[in-house]
């Protein structure tokens, strides 16, 4: 028996960027929305995820800003004191979830605290209690994915990692992607040995491969140690850390994460009871973000899709549903073009086409590959790297980019707004930016 304050024109499952962002944008257009949250409010992005990040790394940033500086101002590179930016980073992330709990409530919207399931195509049923609504919003996520092999219990992840109270002597990350790369350039800007174990020889695949080579360069000078082409087939406890094996390989280390990807919240759903398909890479959805119950729809990382799992990605799916269930929108969703970057120093930032897409038709494309390493803006900071390889479309529009060094951040952003807004590099030539700063560097780019 549903109660009758039970009833919802809208019930969003998970509080994190996707699902709080659908809340807000259903209450905005007057709809009566509930969130039910099963951990912690605000989700991975702010409690475990690009916040806290972000946050180490501002110790990376300062370091490497003096050690570029050797002799030109400064003599001693200072390590990061692991348990003070900690306990900093602490100072933002223990007041997230209160915070985003209290947000919604203060909006109107229902914060509901529980293990939800479904138990028919419309009611879900929490602590004992039942909620119907007319449409549910899927947005729990993903967790770390766990090798599966003898002794994973005894790895770390990355939540782990940014919660640990003293940075060990010696760490090893397993896996070549974002989370390692990140992870691995924070532990040794604290003076930690570190070492990255990866099955294969491609790291950051989905990055251009030359451009990744450098990177791998300019995380070695910092001492990160690669071992590629090794398979790890076995974590053992040892008496003062850990070992992990693999054919005729072994590596002692103090802790031992494992960044080997992230896997779907799904299973404690009791999806099959409202007919949601799934598998293990997410939700199944159609061009609407529908779910294979035209009433249920699936947002971020959740969803099993091309687009990349990314806290701007899920807002905008989040907001697109919302136009969805209040009937304001009639087309499939389209994703403009979505930059993505590796965090660290140097950043790698790609958005749009790549320059292997491009080659494919050398005679609709023109691709521009600089090293601007001497370039004033890098020179002045005395940054080890900086590149940019930006592809143009016979029209000399921007159509896609990668970019590597401490700005890639800032200098990725202004090409999206270029791409998406079908800038002709006249415009940008025409642009009259602050001087001198990356943004005045791109008139520069062809
Ligand atoms: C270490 C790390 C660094 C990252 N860095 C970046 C970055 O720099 N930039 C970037 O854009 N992205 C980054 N990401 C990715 C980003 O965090 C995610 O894309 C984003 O959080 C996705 O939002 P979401 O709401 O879909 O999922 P989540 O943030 O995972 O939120 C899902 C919510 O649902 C809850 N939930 C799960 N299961 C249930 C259930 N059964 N019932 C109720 N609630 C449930 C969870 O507790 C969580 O609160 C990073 C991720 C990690 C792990
Ligand atoms: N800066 C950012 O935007 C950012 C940062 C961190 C995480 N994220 C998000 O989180 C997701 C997960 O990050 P991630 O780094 O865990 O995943 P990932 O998919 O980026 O990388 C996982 C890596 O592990 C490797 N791998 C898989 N199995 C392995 C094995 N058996 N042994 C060794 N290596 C193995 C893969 O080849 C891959 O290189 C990202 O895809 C992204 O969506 C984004």
């Amino acid at each position: 028996m549903v109660k009758s304050n039970n009833n919802y024109d809208a019930i969003v499952i998970g509080g994190g960027p996707a699902g709080l962002a659908e809340a807000y944008a259903l209450k905005a257009a007057d709809k009566n929305v509930a969130v039910i949250e099963n951990y912690q409010w605000g989700g991975t992005c702010p409690n475990r995820g690009c916040d806290p990040k972000k946050m180490l790394l501002s110790g990376v940033q300062a370091r490497d800003r003096i050690e570029q500086l050797q002799g030109k101002g400064f003599s001693e590179i200072p390590w990061v004191n692991w348990s003070e930016i900690e306990t900093f980073k602490e100072t933002y992330t223990n007041k997230i979830p209160k915070g985003s709990r209290d947000g919604i409530v203060s909006a109107g919207i229902t914060a509901i605290d529980g293990e939800p399931k479904f138990i028919s195509s419309d009611q879900v049923e929490v602590n004992d209690e039942v909620y119907q609504a007319n449409n549910f919003v899927i947005a729990t996520g993903q967790r770390p994915s766990r090798l599966n092999i003898a002794g994973n219990e005894n790895l770390l992840t990355s939540t782990d990692f940014m919660n640990l109270k003293s940075m060990p002597k010696k760490i090893t990350f397993i896996g070549a992607g974002y989370i390692a790369f990140e992870l691995a350039t924070i532990a040794s800007s604290t003076g930690a040995e570190v070492h990255i174990v990866h099955h294969n020889d491609r790291p950051l695949k989905e990055f251009d491969k030359s451009y990744v080579d450098e990177l791998v360069e300019q995380l070695q000078r910092r001492g990160i140690q690669f071992h590629f082409n090794i398979d790890t087939n076995a974590i053992k406890k040892s008496t003062n850390g850990y070992t992990l094996k693999a054919n005729n390989f072994s590596l002692d280390s103090d802790l031992i994460v494992g960044a080997t990807g992230r896997i779907p919240n799904v299973e404690n759903l009791a999806l099959d009871k409202a007919n949601v398909k799934f598998d293990n890479k997410g939700i199944q959805t159609n061009g609407y973000l529908q779910t294979t119950n035209p009433k249920i729809y699936a947002i971020g990382d959740v969803l099993d899709k091309v687009a990349p799992k990314l806290t701007p990605v899920a807002g905008f799916e989040a907001r697109y549903v919302a136009s969805v269930i209040i009937g304001s929108q009639s087309h499939e969703i389209a994703y403009p073009a979505t930059p993505t970057l590796v965090y660290g120093g140097p950043e790698l930032a790609k958005v749009g086409i790549s320059a292997v897409e491009a080659r494919k038709n050398p005679d609709d494309y023109q691709i521009v590959d600089q090293d601007l390493t001497k370039w004033f803006t890098y020179y002045r900071t005395g940054e080890h790297v900086a590149k940019a390889k930006v592809i143009f479309d016979k029209d000399r529009q921007i159509v896609g980019a990668t970019i590597l060094s401490n700005e890639a951040d800032e200098v990725i952003n202004y090409l999206t707004i270029a791409i998406n807004k079908k800038m002709k590099y006249d415009e940008i030539e025409n642009t009259i930016f602050g001087y001198p700063t990356p943004a005045s560097d791109l008139e520069y780019l062809l």
